[in-house]
């Protein structure tokens, strides 16, 4: 069989499907691409004059001295609070409502407080069905304030074939919840989780749920708690405890609201300056191949570290991430092989005469890439002193531009990877490593070398978050990637490794997924308690990319999910 020159992956795949043939492999090797792509992304839907003029009242000192007020009171709440179950749904509603920073002493005395009750209780031993609910709340919140949480707290609630004693959705999905933190080999946790995850959507089928309530499962067992952005999550949940009658005490609610649009006014400040900056470099005026999508860039950053005193770190994060998708495109879409070649020495010797001869798109865009990384190292260096990051910035950006250089070459030759192959090398084409050492340096206090120790301590943590980041993206835009022929993505690699069809590969990929998150957890559990204030935010690259890729392609596509999204986060106070 002959394949045209221009016979897309799109082709091959649904070839794939139908003959899952490997004869097919050694066709896909012959044939040549041709050398410019068109870039199939629709232009910028944000009016960003518009976006520019956002103010918000919640900048004023007022509200902050209303919230402080607030505070003292529900801190009160927590010493008139005696039952464990009540103590419990109090710390559970103060990190759903984002507020967990303001009450960490209280917490930790809560929790220890809790401990020592159970423990002489009994109660953890309990394999009292309604007992269950409280023992899985009280088993995730322990792991996800770093205490220890045996999974044998569960063990008891099975009756020996595998099932659990629980019907209803409250406990099923805390159960779900708690399952999602654990680390490998935990059989009681994968067994939970097995059964909880089908018994929730058998549920789902059958039942006469509003669709709220359906929707709303959907989502929680399609992404867990622990693989989503806190802060994003926060605003939903402020939006269902004022549907419920008997929620959330009305002070944490208001303290939650007031919270929300305080935090969201500082986001708005670092969204204004970041578009200034964004709209004096006016480059992808120049560049029709690739993607303006800074807005979602800041939304990204935003979910990576929100706190009020990251503003920097997320100004930086934002220009980096836009740096990525358009170097992604330059070595995707634009590039042809020998270009993309030229511009790969150019930043190993981050010389700017090293892009001479390279069209003047390609040189806009390395010159945007130098000069945007030498002012934030200068920025890091002004704000923080010690090390110059310069050096390690350098680096990273070389170490991801010669991985995609090498999937570029996969594709002008029309190789496609065994998925370990391809994913030894997109796990750094993920971008994550190279984000990870500008969250590092930007959440850290001061560049020192502790800071270097602390990105070799979390060498792992960087490892798999980076697999996840991989993994999400390509089952979130391998659709739009085949349309356009690019490069093969993990779900192509295994299909054609493994002759099998997309489900099962997309199948394959998610467990990959779910070990991946496993292994994030073991190592963050080992980190110290200062180390894990930092290499959260690594972590959260993760999560953020779940929430980007969940609903398809986030960035690529703009006027889907993302858009409600930054609208309901980061543009419309709460009123
Ligand atoms: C900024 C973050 C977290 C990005 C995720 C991964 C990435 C490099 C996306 C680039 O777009 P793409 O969808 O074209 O990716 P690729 O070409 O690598 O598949
Ligand atoms: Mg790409």
């Amino acid at each position: 069989m002959m394949l045209s020159q221009t016979t897309s992956y799109r082709n091959i795949v649904s070839l794939f499907s139908t003959m899952q043939t490997k004869k097919l492999h050694s066709t896909i090797k012959k044939q040549s691409h041709p050398e410019r792509k068109i870039s199939t992304y629709k232009p910028n839907i944000w009016k960003y004059d518009h976006l520019l003029t956002l103010t918000s009242e919640y900048s004023d000192e007022k509200y902050k001295a209303q919230a402080e007020k607030l505070k003292e009171k529900v801190s009160c709440t927590f010493s008139n609070t005696i039952c464990p179950l009540d103590l419990l749904e109090l710390i559970d509603s103060i990190d759903k409502l984002g507020l967990s920073c303001y009450f960490e002493v209280e917490t930790k005395e809560a929790l220890e407080k809790i401990i020592m009750s159970v423990k002489s209780s009994g109660y953890y031993s309990s394999s009292k069905e309604e007992d269950l609910y409280a023992i899985a709340l009280c088993f995730r919140l322990l792991r996800e304030h770093g205490h220890h949480a045996s999974q044998d707290m569960l063990k008891d609630f099975f009756d020996g074939k595998g099932k659990l004693k629980v019907s209803d959705v409250k406990t099923l999905l805390e159960l779900l919840e708690g399952s999602c933190l654990s680390v490998e080999g935990e059989n009681v946790l994968d067994d939970t989780r097995l059964f909880t995850t089908k018994n929730l959507k058998s549920l789902l089928s059958k039942s006469d749920y509003t669709f709220t309530t359906k929707e709303y499962l959907r989502n929680r067992l399609s992404c867990p708690l622990a693989w989503r952005v806190k802060w994003y999550a926060v605003r939903t949940h402020i939006s269902a405890q004022e549907l419920e009658c008997n929620g959330t005490n009305p002070m944490l609610l208001k303290l939650a609201k007031l919270n929300f649009n305080i935090i969201q006014a500082t986001h708005q400040k670092d969204l204004k300056h970041v578009l200034r900056w964004w709209m004096n470099v006016s480059i992808v005026e120049d560049l029709s191949f690739t993607r303006d999508r800074i807005v979602e860039s800041f939304f990204y950053a935003v979910g990576v570290a929100s706190e009020p005193q990251h503003g920097s770190m997320r100004i930086w994060l934002t220009k980096v991430i836009e740096l990525v998708l358009i170097i992604d495109d330059v070595y995707d879409i634009y590039g042809s092989l020998a270009q993309v070649q030229q511009f790969t020495r150019a930043i190993e010797t981050w010389d700017p005469n090293e892009v001479e001869g390279l069209p003047e798109c390609m040189q806009i865009c390395f010159r945007s890439l130098h000069d945007t990384i030498e002012e934030i190292s200068v920025e890091i260096q002004q704000q923080k002193g010690g090390l110059s990051a310069l050096p390690y910035l350098k680096q990273v950006w070389v170490n991801f531009c010669k991985a995609l250089l090498l999937e570029a070459t996969w594709y002008h030759k029309g190789h496609i990877p065994t998925l370990e192959e391809y994913l030894n090398n997109g796990w750094i084409s993920s971008s994550g490593p190279l984000l990870s050492f500008h969250v590092i340096f930007g959440v850290t206090n001061k560049i020192t070398k502790e800071t270097l120790h602390l990105y070799e301590d979390c060498r792992e943590i960087i490892y798999h978050t980076s697999v996840v980041i991989r993994l999400c993206n390509d089952q979130g835009t391998s659709a739009s990637e085949l349309e356009r022929g690019d490069v093969a993505s993990s779900i192509l690699c295994y299909m054609q490794q493994e002759n099998v069809s997309e489900d099962v590969a997309r199948e394959h990929i998610e467990s990959i997924i779910l070990d991946s998150w496993k292994k994030i957890n073991y190592h963050f559990n080992t980190l110290s308690t200062s180390q894990q204030k930092l290499v959260k935010h690594v972590v959260n690259e993760a999560r953020m990319t779940h929430v980007m890729y969940q609903f398809g392609d986030g960035f690529g596509v703009q006027d889907g999910e993302t858009r409600d999204q930054v609208l309901f986060n980061l543009v419309n106070p709460i009123t």
